[in-house]
């Protein structure tokens, strides 16, 4: 099929690296003529009518309403990454646009991320080694009571792991999952008592209104002070001064973050002080394996909405 053919991919700042960027651009070049922004804006009038999607990567550039209004054949905006805060699905779906993510694709690599942190928390694997010399006690993961806050793909996947480090697994959803036997997880219907039973609380996770800012002075305060929080959903799931306080005076033993706000973070910022915290830029799909299956698992989304197909991950409007 002749380039021209193929249906219109608006392409958004597709990330930092040329690794993201060659990855991403080979496998849409298949099904898409690619559009980058800077085309887009040199040549409005022709580029605007051709574009049929969007593809966003993870969670950077935003979507407006003067882009929506812009794009009279826009059908479907596919976010690469499973968190869509940085969309306004709402807004969006009311042009009559669809809104896709890809839970699949991040759900291992950001999964592993979580245990890596608290491998690496635990045992104390990034501290300088002057510190070190003279404390060197880390804790035990294996055995220990992990609490996990939102068991989507993402917390399943953290669950199976933690299963196979002999972990007592605790979770808090909104709903019970049918799958918490297969891992042995156990049902906290109050996040209160999880946070009191846990020695890990991973979050996991979406930010929304509801989850802004969830684990506060008051959460931290209920955590055992030997307690390691882990972060690997969203920066402002966490109340950031009220957790720089509680590592100041030790509510907690440890926080290891793969997300903050800002990200990153300025280089004075308390949290960059302390000794009991490990901090990640934001690396949970930062593999290969999972940049390839997010471009597939977003190119299968767009073209399912493009062939009018029932698509596989669609994002409603609450
Ligand atoms: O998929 C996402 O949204 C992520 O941030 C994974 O780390």
């Amino acid at each position: 099929m002749a380039e021209q053919e193929l249906p219109g991919v608006l392409i958004l700042d597709i990330g930092g690296t040329q690794g993201v960027l060659a990855n991403h651009v080979a496998l849409l070049k298949k099904h898409f003529c690619l559009i980058t922004m800077k085309e887009f804006l040199a040549n409005k009038k022709e580029m605007s009518k051709k574009i049929q999607s969007v593809f966003v990567f993870e969670c950077r550039p935003t979507i407006d309403r003067e882009l929506l209004e812009s794009l009279p054949n826009l059908k479907v905006i596919a976010n690469s990454g499973v968190g869509v805060d940085h969309l306004d699905v709402k807004m969006i779906s009311s042009f009559g646009v669809k809104v896709t993510n890809t839970p699949q694709a991040v759900a291992d690599s950001t999964a592993d991320i979580g245990m890596a942190l608290m491998l690496a928390s635990a045992r104390r694997l990034v501290e300088d080694t002057e510190h070190f010399a003279v404390d060197w006690l880390g804790v035990e993961v294996t055995g220990a009571t992990l609490g996990i806050i939102g068991m989507g793909s993402i917390g399943y996947k953290v669950a199976q792991r933690a299963k196979a480090f002999e972990m007592k697994i605790l979770y808090h959803n909104r709903n019970r999952r049918e799958e918490e036997q297969a891992v042995g997880a156990h049902y906290c219907e109050k996040m209160d008592d999880l946070l009191q039973q846990s020695d890990f609380v991973v979050l996991v996770v979406n930010l929304s209104p509801e989850t802004h800012k969830l684990i506060g002075k008051r959460e931290l305060g209920l955590m055992k002070p030997t307690a390691t929080l882990i972060n690997i959903s969203r920066g402002a799931v966490i109340d950031q001064d009220a957790l720089v306080e509680a590592l100041q005076k030790k509510v907690i033993r440890a926080a290891a973050l793969d997300v903050t706000y800002p990200e990153p973070l300025p280089r004075d910022h308390p949290l960059l002080k302390l000794d009991n915290i490990i901090i990640t830029p934001h690396i949970g799909t930062a593999t290969v394996q999972a940049i390839h299956m997010m471009a597939e698992e977003a190119i299968t989304n767009m073209l399912a909405v493009l062939n009018g197909q029932p698509i596989p991950s669609e994002l409603l409007a609450h």
